[in-house]
This record gives C-alpha cells, sequence and structure tokens, in this order.
C-alpha cells in the first residue's frame, strides 16, 4: 500500500515530543500529519480529508473537547479520539456526548493501546462507510440489485394490479379503480373510506404499485390497535432509553417507507392528541423519533382508510379538520358487497381457487344453488365474511363441488341480525320491547368495548357517549368490573352473559374470529356472533 492509500491520521499536540511519539507509534499504519493547537488543525482538515482525528485535550487556545465539538459539526466522517491526563477526564466525560468522541485514552498511555484504537475508529468508519453505501446503492439501484429487484417488483406490481381486484364487468368498483389508476401517478394524499373487510387495503396497495414510488416500501399500520404512545413510537420511531423498556433505538415506519407509501388504517380511531402530531409530520415532511434531539426529513405519501363517515366526524368535532384535509386529497369509497351482489359470484370463485390451495382442496367448483345463497346474503363482514364462509364450506364440502349443505346455516337461510342472535340465544325471544332494546344494548356496547380493548374513552366516541355516560350504561349492565386483561380470551360468563355475550377471542377486533363461528357448527363454540353488531 502507498502512501497516499494509507487512512490520515492528523495528531493536534502542542507538545511536539508527544507528537513525535504518536507519529511513532502509528506511521507504520497510518499517513500521519500533526499540527500544535486548533488553528492549524483547522488549516490541515480544510485541505485534505482526514479519517481519524487524535487530539490532546490541553492545547493553547481552544480544549480538545472544545475542536472536536467543531469537528464534529464541521466534518463529521472524522472519527474523533481524545488523550488526556487524569485530571482532565472529568471535562472529557461531560463532553464526550457532544463532541461525538469514540475514544478517550488516559495519559501515560500505551503505544498498543493507541496503536488498536486507531485501527479499530478506522474499522468503525470504514464500516459506517460501507452501510451507507449499500443504502445508497439501494435506493438508487446498483445494477445486479436493481435487475433483481425489478423482476420481483414487476411480479409484485402484477399481484395488485386494479385487475387483480376481482369484480363483475360494470360493477362500482370499475368507477373506484378507475379513479385510484389516474391519481396514482400524482403524489396526492388518498382517503378510502368502506365498512370493514370491503377491500380497502387492497386498493391502497394497487395504488402505491401503480405509483412512481413502487419501488419504494408500501408499509400498514392499524390506527385502532395501539395507544398513543406506541402508536407514536411505531410511526415515528424512539431512541434507546426514551422510555422504560426502549432498549435499543427503533426505526419508525415512516423513515422505513421512506420514498414509498405509509396505509394508515383506522385513522379514524386516532385521538385528537395524535392527530396534532400526525398533521405536524405531514406538514414539516420531517419526524421526530420519541427522544431525539432532531427531526429527519421524510417522503412518504399517506393513503388513510377508515370506516367511518370521516366528513362527519369532522364536523361532530372528533376529527381534526386541518388533518382531514391533509389526508383527504381524494377520497375512494369501497361499497359494501351487499351493493355490489353482481361481484359475488367472481370474487367467491377467486376465493375458492386461493382457499382451495391453502386447505389442499384444490379444484372445488360452485354448484348453483350455493351459489344463488351466497347471492342472497348480505355479508355485513363483507368480502373477508365471505372468505371465511368459502374456507368453511371447502373444509366441509364431500365431493368435487360446494353445494347449499356445504353452507352455514345463516347463509342458507339468509338470516343476520336480530333474527341470528335471536337463534344463536343472544337475545330474548321474548319479553317487553324495553328488555329487548336493553338486551341489545348491552350487546352492542360488550362488543364496542371488546373492539376498543376495554379503552373506554374511544369507546364513548365511537358511541358518542361521554366517558361519564359509558360508565354508567357499563355499570347498569354489569359490563364495569369485567373488563378482561388485555389479550386474554376469556368467554363470556356471569351477569352480563346474558345478553351480551359475545365471543372475545377475536382479538384484533376485526370479526374474522366472530365470523367464523357458528352454532350448528360442531367445531365451533356455542357463543355466536350478530354479524350486523361486528365492528363495521
Ligand atoms: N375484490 C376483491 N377480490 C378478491 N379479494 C378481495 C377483494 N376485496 C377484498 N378482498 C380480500 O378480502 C380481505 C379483506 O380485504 P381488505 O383487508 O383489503 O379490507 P379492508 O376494507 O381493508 O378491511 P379492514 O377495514 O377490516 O382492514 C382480504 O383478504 C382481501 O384480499
Amino acid at each position: 500500500m502507498t502512501e497516499p492509500d494509507l487512512p490520515t491520521v492528523l495528531v493536534v499536540d502542542d507538545e511536539i515530543r508527544s507528537q513525535d511519539a504518536i507519529r511513532r507509534t502509528l506511521d507504520e499504519d497510518f499517513h500521519i500529519l500533526c499540527a500544535s493547537d486548533a488553528v492549524q488543525a483547522r488549516r490541515q482538515m480544510e485541505a485534505q480529508p482526514v479519517h481519524v482525528i487524535v487530539c490532546d485535550q490541553r492545547m493553547p487556545g481552544l480544549s480538545g473537547v472544545a475542536f472536536l465539538k467543531e469537528v464534529r459539526e464541521r466534518w463529521p466522517d472524522t472519527v474523533r479520539i481524545v488523550i488526556s491526563g487524569y485530571t482532565d477526564s472529568e471535562d472529557i466525560i461531560a463532553g464526550i456526548n457532544e463532541a461525538g468522541i469514540y475514544q478517550y485514552i488516559l495519559k501515560p498511555w500505551v503505544p498498543d493501546h493507541l496503536l488498536v484504537t486507531v485501527r479499530n475508529a478506522v474499522e468503525a468508519r470504514t464500516l459506517q462507510h460501507e452501510l451507507h453505501r449499500l443504502d445508497l446503492d439501494l435506493r438508487a439501484g446498483a445494477p445486479v440489485l436493481r435487475q433483481r429487484s425489478q423482476q420481483t417488483l414487476a411480479r409484485t406490481r402484477a399481484r395488485f394490479d386494479f385487475d387483480r381486484i376481482e369484480r363483475a364487468p360494470g360493477s362500482p368498483l370499475d368507477a373506484v379503480c378507475a379513479l385510484a389508476a389516474r391519481i396514482a401517478r400524482y403524489d396526492l394524499s388518498a382517503l378510502v373510506l368502506g365498512e370493514s373487510g370491503t377491500g380497502k387495503e387492497l386498493l391502497a396497495r394497487a395504488l402505491h404499485y401503480a405509483s412512481p414510488r413502487a419501488e419504494r416500501p408500501f408499509v400498514v399500520e392499524n390506527c385502532a390497535a395501539l395507544t398513543d404512545g406506541l402508536l407514536e413510537s411505531e410511526l415515528f420511531g424512539h431512541k434507546r432509553g426514551s422510555f422504560t423498556g426502549a432498549y435499543e433505538d427503533h426505526v419508525g415506519l415512516f423513515q422505513r417507507a421512506h420514498g414509498g407509501t405509509v396505509f394508515l388504517d383506522e385513522i379514524g380511531e386516532t385521538t385528537p392528541a395524535f392527530q396534532v402530531k400526525l398533521l405536524r409530520v405531514l406538514q414539516e415532511g420531517e419526524v421526530r423519533p420519541v427522544g431525539a434531539q432532531r427531526p429527519l426529513p421524510v417522503d412518504v405519501r399517506i393513503v388513510a382508510a377508515t370506516h367511518r363517515a370521516l366528513e362527519e366526524e369532522v364536523r361532530a368535532g372528533r376529527f381534526r379538520e386541518d388533518l382531514y384535509y391533509r389526508i383527504a386529497g381524494v377520497t375512494l369509497t369501497m361499497p359494501p358487497l351487499r351493493e355490489r351482489s353482481g361481484d359475488i359470484a367472481p370474487i367467491a370463485r377467486r376465493l375458492l381457487g386461493e382457499v382451495g390451495v391453502e386447505l389442499g382442496r384444490e379444484g372445488l367448483e360452485l354448484g348453483d344453488e350455493a351459489l344463488a345463497c351466497l347471492m342472497a346474503y348480505p355479508w355485513p363482514g363483507n368480502i373477508r365474511e365471505l372468505r371465511n364462509e368459502i374456507a368453511r364450506a371447502t373444509a366441509l364440502c364431500d365431493g368435487g363441488r360446494i353445494e347449499a349443505r356445504d353452507l352455514s346455516p345463516k347463509v342458507l337461510h339468509g338470516q343476520t341480525g336480530v333474527a341470528q342472535a335471536r337463534q344463536g340465544g343472544l337475545l330474548p325471544g321474548s319479553g317487553t320491547l324495553q328488555e329487548r332494546l336493553d338486551a341489545i344494548e348491552a350487546m352492542v356496547l360488550r362488543e364496542v368495548m371488546l373492539r376498543h380493548r376495554w379503552n373506554k374513552s374511544r369507546a364513548a366516541r365511537e358511541l358518542g357517549l361521554s366517558r361519564v355516560g359509558l360508565r354508567a350504561k357499563l355499570l347498569r349492565f354489569g359490563l364495569e368490573e369485567r373488563a378482561p386483561r388485555p389479550g386474554a380470551a376469556a368467554a363470556a360468563s356471569g351477569p352480563a352473559a346474558g345478553p351480551g355475550r359475545v365471543r372475545e377471542d377475536d382479538a384484533d377486533g376485526d370479526g374474522d374470529a366472530a365470523e367464523a363461528a357458528d352454532p350448528a357448527d360442531p367445531g365451533t363454540a356455542a357463543g355466536h356472533p350478530i354479524p350486523g353488531m361486528l365492528s363495521p
């Protein structure tokens, strides 16, 4: 290796003897420059790149640590080492973070120790550069990576094409997909409205993969699933030690999605306090990880979704108007399946194919009578519920074709809502009107509380009640003391288990587990969900 190829180390010390001693220790492995004070050192650094600076703490003019602070600002790439006498160590420890010092070495220093420290410093710098280069390669697309990622991208794009959102010719979804496809290439935010299970996330993905951001990540966050603090840390990241349990730095989803799209599902469930923070991030284009000193620039497209009529939430003062206008650049509305029953046949066939592969029952057909039942049922849980039904029928089907007898009673007899709840023993079949209405009220309260994991503020907001009002109702129906431990999948029992009995094993509240349950099915529990009461 020729001299100029060696990493450059700048030694800053006003004592010429010390300078020489350091030079002799390092000059076999490094290209050494020397300076007697901060002024000379500055000049050296302005003239050429310096990999490592080894600086004495006691110098005329600026102290070592004070100069290294400046080095950190102006040449952050240079690894900083300080040498100090024992009596100066307190000053150094105080300044170690501000100057970003890699190592401090106490006098009298040992040559081998100094050599190893500087070697390690150079290695750390090289590694850091390597990481940076890889990151840039990934962003810019180094040739090989680019070629491979192009193939993967083409496959992913095809998988999430708007055409893969199954529908019948002339379906109302055509207009929704056409609008989404037209705006995909512009950096507009999009708000997807629609009941649960209508395909909002599927549409958001199609939008992302049809956009120029397709090569960058599409990340999803369900805003209803986390408390404000966790949501903030998930989306914006946090620094190690910023709160109890933050053992490591955590890169937030906004940073991970840099250049891509963030899909904020259930945005309507966020609290006003969180909405303020989100708005600031979107306005300023930068996130500040929890506990971090400085914000980081982020470039993401926001696609948000909610099952709520968000404009009404704004009018009612539950959702910030300024945030609404930020996220609702274009509004796309997914119609419920019951309003597009023509789509049921193609979607059911597609699902039959997918589920067949998953369950090892490929090639099943859908009988005419079974299809007629599927088309007559209103699907309150939309396509997610339809998928569960197809999976159940696939598992129960004896021959090569799904018949009406393979369907669950609710679909076979077209029962939903109150009729089904009564059949499942959830509603009394007799009693005064008030008693029956009470039973429904208790059932709704319990369902909403479960979905919000017993968070009263959120549940009250959804129900348009004050927290106190909600609490009074919970007490009245004996639901107040029964809040289960988070994650507990307890079967309902006790005084509230009558009218309000709802399965609790659907931990994420999206209705999956509930939709799969069926009293006539020997494989499921007796507690029967009420489709009309599932999370909308
Ligand atoms: N048109 C469609 N064709 C095929 N599958 C679909 C269609 N629409 C939705 N699905 C499937 O239905 C399921 C639910 O869709 P998705 O998660 O996109 O709905 P969502 O509206 O975002 O639900 P939620 O609000 O509960 O998050 C997914 O498995 C999705 O792949």
